[in-house]
């Protein structure tokens, strides 16, 4: 419903003033409730960030990280976000933080998507914070133009939870929470960096189909308002 601009010069300084806000947001969920969750995406964009908010001083010990999305593929596997965020996020004072992966050894992704439900029950009922990227084709999570389950993925009836996609342009077939499951996080970030990106979110943010740029969900019918994160 709502999005805000933060513009900033460059990817490091973006980096250091995210890390900056989403440690101080998972401080205060901590501070009020105990505990805090945060949903974090993969892609290349999210690195530079993950680096930097690992360095915070929060109190970690009280944090659960999982992923918005993941490939159906383990978290040896190059192309996992979970291995992006062992390598890059769960380390120096953020090693102290709970994963929990959507990635499970199941016999099918349906089978991973049950049991990734029901290990991440716990957590996001809202998530403290959830970090979204875009991609040039306007996903969000995986919430791929043309997926296999991207009607099921948008439905705000749909329930909290993770459910499969498999499209085109992903590559391997994918795990995703839902729209309902990442639209009312206390802080809702749209992290995305370069003037292609900003190209996309323009279009994104004209007139179009939800299914043709699956991120107008988030622009249009979040409950949180949407900080869009941006540097050239
Ligand atoms: O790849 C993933 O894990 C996410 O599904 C995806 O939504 C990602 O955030 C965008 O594709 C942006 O990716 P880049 O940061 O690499 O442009």
């Amino acid at each position: 419903m709502t999005a805000n601009m933060h513009a900033f010069a460059n990817g490091a300084e973006l980096a250091g003033k995210l890390a900056d806000k989403v440690a101080e947001t998972l401080s205060i969920a901590v501070a009020t409730r105990g505990s805090a969750s945060i949903a974090v995406s993969g892609g290349s964009t999210p690195k530079a960030f993950f680096q930097a908010l690992s360095s915070r001083s929060i109190e970690w010990g009280k944090v659960t990280i999982t992923l918005v999305d993941e490939r159906f593929v383990p978290a040896d596997n190059p192309r996992s976000n979970h291995l992006l965020v062992q390598e890059n996020l769960l380390k120096d004072k953020a090693a102290a933080a709970k994963f929990l992966p959507l990635y499970q050894a199941a016999a099918s992704v349906e089978e991973a998507a049950v049991i990734a439900t029901e290990e991440t029950k716990a957590i996001g009922h809202p998530f403290d914070v959830a970090i979204l990227g875009m991609g040039n084709d306007g996903h969000t999570a995986s919430f791929f133009p043309g997926g296999s389950n991207l009607k099921t993925a948008l439905d705000p009836n749909t329930p909290r939870g993770i459910i499969t996609m498999e499209a085109e342009g992903a590559g391997e077939p994918r795990l995703t929470f839902t729209f309902s499951s990442l639209q009312d996080a206390r802080l809702l970030v749209l992290h995305i960096e370069g003037e292609g990106k900003k190209e996309v979110l323009a279009k994104a943010e004209a007139a179009g189909e939800e299914t043709e740029m699956p991120i107008r969900s988030m622009l249009r019918r979040a409950a949180s308002p949407v900080e869009i994160y941006w540097a050239p």
